[in-house]
């Protein structure tokens, strides 16, 4: 691991490679080997992906897969299923996928296998969570409980609400779930505006339980309670909490009956899997829940278990390397054609971008490659009424991550085929593009041909699954965080830390203190002038 990431002969040859593929375009790759989407689509839990639109050949993968072997990226995954504390910066060991371990599996943490303590928590999350979908768990009042509000950000919200939003179709429809994450007062209310309190559950999500924006809602949340049902022992019955931190959670007032734990070997934004997800339980049944994770364990397993040549997320993380690294992309566009998916992209930057947007390699060093690309999207068809023009003619390369599904989960089949061709379309556009030849054809008048031509060349990968249900969900979620794994390893980062999101966080407490007394100073003079234009604007309200 010593010698800098491009210096390895292993990155040299990518190089070399590169410049030697220059100016073959996809065009060119599948003119010469009609047959390279059979060999480069790899199946792994049920998902397909096509990586053949993908700017390489199989000399490409062979290179890639080297590097990988240089890197020892097998090596560091068995470590993180040794339980090994692979979060070197926080001493901490990896363990989400202990999270979806089937119940006779054995994983080590410190020597204890963790496999037993994680099913005790699903457990007692299952009995919460049919005792509220059957209407024994009831408010302090009597009445049933209708309304789940979440409370949480980061790591204890993202999952959730991409999880329920994603498996809408499989959740009570006489329940409410709502999901509360800014810190401004408007998110809080606007969820409670119609909702009874005797009628309502907050779960409050916080694996520290110090995060200023859950605290701050999850007392508003408290007050808004009590103002209704007017007795302090009302809490116990409409408030449960997720989090690491007992004594915390006690402090609140939440009875560790009411409290459901995970660990700090799970990652905050690795945790829709854990307790994290009672809101998503709750709302599917403890029955789709683990069906939820068998997907993921399936991921696991084949992730583990795989050859490097046929395995899913180290082949996608390779790709995603080579398309940062090699080709200059800063970007890769999360395109999911499933409007159940809205909050995929969303989810996806936190695991993402906190855990490879890093700097520095584990050992301290500055890196000298560019690491974590800018992940961002919306569901198709929408997006292509707004920002597929810049995907298709704009001067940047922005890979593209296709996501369908063969089966709908609406009655409306037509529709279905509609999305699909839409979605397939898309991919063709963006590799094969419209040469000019074809516009003329078309009798196109010559002075427009430059501004219709679409030049093609730009590579995508397409995720097609059999439908959208929990396991699918579960795998999906699975190959994008094995994906994170793969090319933290090759760039050779902490991928579990989170220390940049720190200053802010300091800087504001220091913030909030000169605000509430009406005086700023003692930072940069912008940041004071601003200040200071706020607290005058304040005063005029
Ligand atoms: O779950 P919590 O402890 O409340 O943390 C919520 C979130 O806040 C932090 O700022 C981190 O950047 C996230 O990784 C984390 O998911």
């Amino acid at each position: 691991m010593s010698a800098p990431l491009t210096r390895l002969p292993e990155w040299q040859a990518l190089t070399a490679h590169r410049d030697a593929l220059a100016g073959r375009t996809l065009a060119d790759l599948f003119a010469a080997d009609p047959a390279r989407a059979d060999r480069l689509g790899l199946e792994g839990a049920g998902l397909f992906a096509d990586f053949s639109k993908q700017r390489v050949t199989e000399e490409t993968l062979r290179l890639l897969l080297d590097l990988a072997r240089a890197r020892d990226v097998t090596g560091r995954r068995d470590a993180m299923f040794a339980g090994e504390a692979i979060n070197v910066t926080e001493n901490r060991a990896v363990l989400h996928v202990a999270l979806r371990a089937p119940k006779g599996a054995t994983i080590l943490h410190e020597g204890e296998n963790v496999v037993p303590a994680v099913h005790d928590v699903l457990e007692r999350m299952a009995d919460f969570a049919d005792a509220l979908r059957e209407g024994r768990w009831r408010g302090h009042s009597g009445a049933r409980i209708r309304n789940v509000v979440s409370i949480g950000i980061g790591g204890s919200d993202l999952g959730p609400v991409m999880a329920y939003e994603a498996l809408r179709g499989f959740s009570r429809r006489d329940m409410v779930f709502r999901f509360v994450s800014n810190v401004d007062g408007s998110d809080l209310a606007e969820a409670l505006h119609d909702l009874d309190p005797a009628e309502t559950l907050f779960i409050v999500c916080s694996k520290t339980f110090t995060t200023l924006e859950t605290l701050t809602n999850a007392h508003a949340a408290r007050e808004w309670c009590l103002a209704a049902l007017g007795d302090d022992t009302a809490i116990a019955r409409h408030f449960a909490a997720v989090s690491t931190n007992e004594s915390e959670v006690r402090k609140f007032g939440i009875e560790p009956a009411q409290m459901f734990g995970f660990w700090d070997w799970v990652g905050g934004r690795y945790s829709m899997d854990s307790a994290v997800g009672l809101s998503t339980m709750i709302a599917v049944g403890p029955e789709n829940f683990a069906a939820m994770l068998a997907g993921f364990h399936a991921m696991d397993d084949h992730f583990r278990t795989a050859p490097p040549e046929r395995n899913l997320p180290l082949i996608m993380g390779l790709i995603g390397v080579w398309n940062s690294n090699f080709l200059g992309a800063e970007t890769v566009a999360v395109l999911p054609y499933a409007q159940y998916l809205s909050r995929f992209p969303a989810y996806l930057q936190q695991l993402t971008m906190e855990s490879n947007g890093k700097g520095v390699t584990l050992s301290g060093a500055p890196v000298d490659h560019d690491t974590g690309a800018i992940f961002w999207g919306e569901p198709g068809t929408n997006g292509q009424h707004s920002f597929y023009q810049l995907l298709h003619q704009g001067t940047r390369l922005v890979p593209c991550d296709f996501i369908g599904f063969c089966e709908p989960l609406s009655a409306r089949a037509d529709q279905h085929d509609l999305l699909m061709a839409n979605m397939f379309a898309q991919g063709e556009a963006l590799a094969f593009g419209r040469s000019a030849d074809d516009l003329r054809a078309g009798g196109t008048p010559e002075w427009l041909i430059p501004h219709r031509l679409c030049p093609g060349n730009r590579p995508s990968t397409t995720i097609l699954a059999q439908r959208l249900d929990p396991g699918t969900l579960g795998a999906l979620v699975a190959l994008y965080e094995h994906c994170v794994f793969t090319q933290g390893a090759i760039w050779g980062i902490d991928s579990f830390d989170q220390w940049g999101v720190e200053l802010g966080k300091q800087l504001a407490t220091r913030i909030i203190d000169e605000i509430r007394l009406g005086e700023a100073g003692g930072h940069d003079p912008s940041t004071d002038a601003l200040i200071r234009r706020y607290l005058a604007g304040k005063a005029r309200t």
